[in-house]
């Protein structure tokens, strides 16, 4: 699990809950899976909607210009991000996310390596409604600031507990990594973030820093499949 830290501005999420407040919302179980759609009871932005659309290619760029979701994720194919909203007494119950989904109005098809929800309402507006994901080290709990997200594994069992008062707002997206096994992927973000942290130190010599680099980005061409 990677907490990216402000990945929106304050200004930026306030700009898609303004445009949230007009468009239309739909009931979330019209687009869960399975044995998903028993334990999901929330609202979702109606995917047709144009300003839904925009809202969502906005978040995918910017999703591909965030360094540190790149790091993590590897990403080769993100599905369109999806707005959904937990009122009082909402809630999603564990589940984990269909393995492949096809991506909207195409024939493509996406495998759900990592999961993604950006936060677009502030711990302050609602009591509740905390992401819970299990991990090999038990539960991990979360409720992060606006502009905040979290990825974590699709394969993980994960939660929304229930809202009791206010609304939480947030876009959910699903990510392809360019390497499956999450291992080796969560090996390369540990050695990407090194390298990024020696870079701003001008203590360290050049030729170690290529060095760094050359392993990196081998490591990457050996396990990436594109
Ligand atoms: O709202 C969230 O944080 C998670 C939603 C979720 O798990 C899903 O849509 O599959
Ligand atoms: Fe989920």
């Amino acid at each position: 699990m990677v907490l990216i830290e402000q990945l929106l501005t304050k200004q930026e999420v306030s700009v898609i809950r303004q445009h949230l407040d007009q468009v239309p919302w739909l009931d979330g179980k019209g687009t869960a899976m399975g044995m998903a759609a028993e334990v999901k009871n929330n609202g979702q932005a109606d995917t047709n909607n144009q300003t839904v659309q925009q809202l969502a290619n906005s978040l995918l760029a910017k999703y591909g210009d965030t360094a540190k979701l790149v790091s993590a994720v590897l990403p080769h194919k993100i599905f369109p991000p999806c707005f959904n909203r937990y009122s009082s007494g909402e809630t999603y119950g564990f589940h984990v996310d269909a393995a492949v989904m096809r991506m909207p109005n195409s024939a493509e098809v996406l495998r759900s390596d990592m999961s993604m929800t950006l936060f677009l309402s502030e711990p302050e507006e609602y009591e509740g409604g905390e992401l819970v994901i299990q991990t090999e080290f038990g539960e991990q709990s979360i409720k992060p600031r606006a502009g905040d997200a979290v990825t974590y594994p699709s394969s993980s069992l994960h939660k929304v507990t229930p809202v009791t008062s206010g609304v939480r707002i947030a876009a959910i997206t699903w990510m392809q990594s360019m390497v499956q096994d999450t291992h080796i992927r969560e090996l390369l973000y540990e050695l990407d973030q090194n390298i990024q942290q020696l870079l701003s130190n001008d203590a360290v010599p050049r030729a170690q820093l290529d060095s760094l680099h050359h392993v990196y980005h081998n490591l990457i061409r050996k396990h990436a499949s594109i």
